[in-house]
């Protein structure tokens, strides 16, 4: 069965960032770390500072063990919704586009050019010709 996982903006995220209810995101992922805090090896100051914004650099820095990863899923509540940044990104590509003036010819102009082009052969080849005979 698939299971369905909460997805919270950034924005969203950014509400949670004190000690009495902090959430931290990391490679995505959010983990409401509020009952934590005083358990961290780390110290509960570090999970505050990095609460609310993505601390995937400062969690992998830190170096921890196989078993703090496995331990993090008791504290998952939910992903990072990728959408607002796709589009984004998709926005910023369409945006990089080159534009039809950039380009030579653009798609209408190429409906004038086309028969203008034809048009001028023919006369070349009719105009040579006549010059024959
Ligand atoms: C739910 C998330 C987290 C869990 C479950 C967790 C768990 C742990 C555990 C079990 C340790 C002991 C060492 C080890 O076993 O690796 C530790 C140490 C540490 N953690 Fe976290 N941690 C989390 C998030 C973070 C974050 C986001 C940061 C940084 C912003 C951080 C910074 C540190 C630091 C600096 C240490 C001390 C490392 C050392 O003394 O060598 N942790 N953490």
């Amino acid at each position: 069965m698939p299971t369905i996982t909460k997805l919270f903006s950034m924005a969203e995220a950014s509400e949670h960032v004190s000690s009495d209810d902090c959430w931290i995101v990391v490679d995505g992922k959010v983990y409401d770390v509020t009952k934590y805090l005083d358990e961290h090896p780390g110290g509960d100051d570090v999970l505050v500072q990095s609460a609310g914004k993505d601390a995937t650099e400062e969690f992998e820095d830190a170096g921890h063990s196989k078993e703090a990863r496995e331990h993090m899923n008791t504290f998952f509540i939910g992903e990072i919704d990728p959408s607002p940044e796709i589009i984004e990104k998709m926005e910023i590509s369409k945006q990089k586009k080159p534009s039809s003036s950039s380009l030579f010819l653009s798609e209408s102009s190429l409906l004038w050019a086309l028969p203008a082009a034809v048009l001028g052969i023919s006369a070349i080849i009719g105009f040579l010709y006549l010059r024959k005979k």
